[in-house]
């Protein structure tokens, strides 16, 4: 029986998603490569960063993307990243719709090319005229529960906090606001950017995450479609950790093979 097969399914504005591991396209050497490692992640949602596409409207803008993403078996999540604040966001997102995309948008907006971190002001503002558009919006977003709350308000699907900056394999640095953000959260909760192992992956649904977007960890191994099926395991893993319920950590040992209350009148306990 494969370790998924009881979890329960993630559902994101109403439409169940076969897995909770979201892959991002960017920095695979091939095409090829990349519609190999998707294949193997077992992914449904993948994003594509629109500023890579032609959307002069004089062809069709993802042609060579598409080539290696068949759309029939992936649900496209065009992402705005490049965007600078909310006005260039909207026109990204905007302009993928008008180039025959699904109304489904990562909304990602990082003014600072070197840390890439996401301008929470400009995001809140872009999200609120998205969702009025009838977009689906999955706000990428620093790993700060009030502002995801002002999200969640505003109507977006999912909130997407950060573990650590995009591309720097640092995982989970922000644990404890995620935690805050699980706890409070009324929409999914994905886990974004900078799970660089597939322990970063487990731990984030052992925390209680409904799913993690990866893309640098997968796409520069040296064998991303290996890498692909680590992830797999580690999220249907960790998940499955999670619905089970995991123990609390305790300050005091506890024996492992109690004799007492197994043999009657036994009062010692093996180590
Ligand atoms: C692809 C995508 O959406 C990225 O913006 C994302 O945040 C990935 O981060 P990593 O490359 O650190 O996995």
């Amino acid at each position: 029986m494969s370790l998924s097969s009881s979890s329960t399914p993630l559902i994101i504005a109403g439409r169940e998603i076969r897995s909770r591991l979201m892959l991002g396209t960017g920095k695979f050497s091939s095409g090829p490569l990349m519609h190999d490692a998707l294949e193997a992640s077992g992914a449904e949602i993948v994003t594509v960063a629109l500023r890579r596409a032609d959307l002069s409207g004089k062809k069709d803008p993802f042609a060579n993307i598409l080539e290696f993403i068949p759309a029939d078996k992936y649900l496209l999540l065009p992402n705005t990243s490049g965007a600078m604040n909310a006005q260039e966001a909207v026109r990204l997102a905007r302009l993928a719709v008008a180039a025959g995309l699904p109304n489904w948008v990562k909304l990602e907006i990082h003014p600072d090319p070197r840390y890439l971190l996401p301008d929470p002001i400009e995001t809140l503002a872009a999200a609120e005229i998205l969702v009025k558009e009838g977009f689906v919006v999955l706000p990428y977003i620093n790993a700060d529960p009030v502002l995801a709350k002002r999200l969640q308000d505003v109507g977006v699907a999912t909130v997407m906090p950060l573990g650590s900056p995009i591309g720097s394999h640092q995982g989970i640095t922000t644990r404890r606001q995620i935690e805050i953000i699980i706890e409070q959260a009324t929409v999914p909760v994905v886990v974004d950017a900078g799970i660089g192992v597939p322990s970063h992956a487990a731990e984030a649904f052992e925390m209680g995450a409904d799913a993690v977007l990866v893309n640098t960890a997968i796409a520069i191994a040296s064998d991303p479609v290996r890498m692909a099926l680590a992830f797999k395991a580690a999220v249907e893993a960790g998940r499955a950790a999670y619905e089970i319920g995991v123990a609390g950590a305790s300050a005091l040992a506890s024996a492992t093979s109690p004799l007492a209350g197994i043999f009657a009148g036994a009062q010692d306990f093996e180590g």
